[in-house]
């Protein structure tokens, strides 16, 4: 009999080195003569991951919308589609970074109700220097998610070691371990892991059904009483809803969601900790001054967690993958395989838009006038 087609999640917080994780892990397939696809997921109305993964690979995208919530329908037909039309030996979806891997879970199981597809798990990407803030405030909605992301992971890589001295690393270890002692927990930098792990993904009879290593082992048919929050932390509100993964929690899909093409806002539901989160995206009519964007990237306000794009700079006549992540800038100079504008996306908390607005309208008056 043919076998299901393994799917791997790839959670995390933005900016945290899922992208990077995807683009080893395709590498390394594809030079053992296999054939990965891809599913991306972004905030935003443009798929610049696509761009950096920058590999030959067939790719459903699911934009403009997260996956745990708007686009979540979406979600199984597309692996549907690539695994009819493709054929190919492994899927991976990467999800928004403020996507609950649990919601996601939904979309994938459901999936594999009508597909030959079988869930190995979620690798959970998280940014060491995040984390040690995160840790210090020890509330808000970011720790709450990057809880919840690192609760469901079969494998967390605590990525970014690079920025982070060895002492608050293990004291990370132990936070990561309070939040999940049964995943896989390794250290990376750029994302750099073993990945002879992902073939363990599928061992343990806890990560079998959902890929949620919390320990409760999810079996199907699983009770859990209306409106408790069980020992693995997830909070089962409401009325119980039955869904593929059969860990029996509720995934609240009753709550109303508001999605523009600028501004994604979420009302109610414990699971969505990114009701406050907004995408400014901004396209640009032709090439900036890099010096001018690079000064305009630090005076951006600390609401701005994360922003990408694909600019041209007037001075170098390059397009350049731009990437800002926890005030970290990077741009990696590129030759786009496929058509992408120059778009810039902006990603936060209650992200001042005007504010953005201005200062793009002025880069781009400075690029107009020399
Ligand atoms: N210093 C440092 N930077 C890293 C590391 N891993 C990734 N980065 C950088 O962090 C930025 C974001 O990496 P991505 O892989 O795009 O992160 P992502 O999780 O896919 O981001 P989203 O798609 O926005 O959710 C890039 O500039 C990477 O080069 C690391 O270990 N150390």
């Amino acid at each position: 009999m043919e076998h299901p087609v393994p799917v791997y999640i790839l959670a995390g917080f933005l900016g945290s080195g899922k992208t990077t994780l995807l683009s080893r892990i395709i590498r390394s397939l594809q030079e053992k003569g296999q054939k990965p696809a891809v599913v991306m997921n972004e905030l935003g109305e443009v798929n610049l991951d696509g761009v950096a993964v920058g590999l030959e690979v067939p790719m459903a995208e699911l934009l403009d919308g997260c996956i745990c919530c708007t686009v979540q329908g979406d979600l199984g037909i597309a692996v549907q589609q690539l695994i009819r039309d493709e054929a190919p030996d492994a899927i991976f979806i990467e999800a928004t970074g403020v996507a609950n891997p649990m919601e996601i879970l939904d979309g994938v199981t459901e999936a594999s109700l009508y597909t030959r597809m079988e869930l190995k798990g979620v690798i959970t990407v998280a940014d060491a220097a995040m984390l040690v803030d995160e840790t210090a405030k020890a509330s808000g909605k970011t720790y709450r998610l990057l809880e919840e992301q690192s609760r469901c992971a079969s494998l967390i890589v605590l990525n970014k070691t690079d920025l982070v001295d060895e002492p608050v690393l293990v004291s990370l270890e132990e936070t990561l371990r309070g939040w999940n002692p049964h995943g896989l927990l390794v250290r990376a930098v750029k994302s750099d892991i073993d990945l002879s792990l992902l073939d363990r993904l599928d061992g343990s009879p806890k990560q079998k059904n959902a890929g949620c290593a919390c320990g409760e082992g999810h079996g199907h048919g699983a009770e859990h009483g209306h409106g408790e929050e069980h020992s693995c932390g997830h909070e089962h509100g409401g009325e119980q809803k039955e869904h593929g993964c059969g860990c029996g929690h509720d995934h609240d899909h009753n709550h109303h969601h508001d999605h523009d093409h600028h501004e994604h806002e979420h009302s109610g539901g414990y699971h969505h900790s990114h009701e406050h989160v907004m995408v400014y995206t901004r396209y640009l009519s032709g090439p900036v001054d890099s010096e001018a964007f690079e000064a305009l990237v630090g005076r951006l306000p600390e609401e701005v967690y994360r922003a990408k794009g694909v600019l041209t700079f007037k001075d170098t006549s390059s397009r350049y993958l731009f990437q800002y992540a926890y005030r970290q800038a990077d741009f990696m100079k590129i030759t786009p395989q496929i058509n992408v504008p120059d778009v810039v996306v902006f990603i936060g908390e209650q992200i001042p838009r005007a504010f953005l607005e201005a200062e793009m309208d002025r880069l781009e008056a400075e690029g107009a006038d020399s």
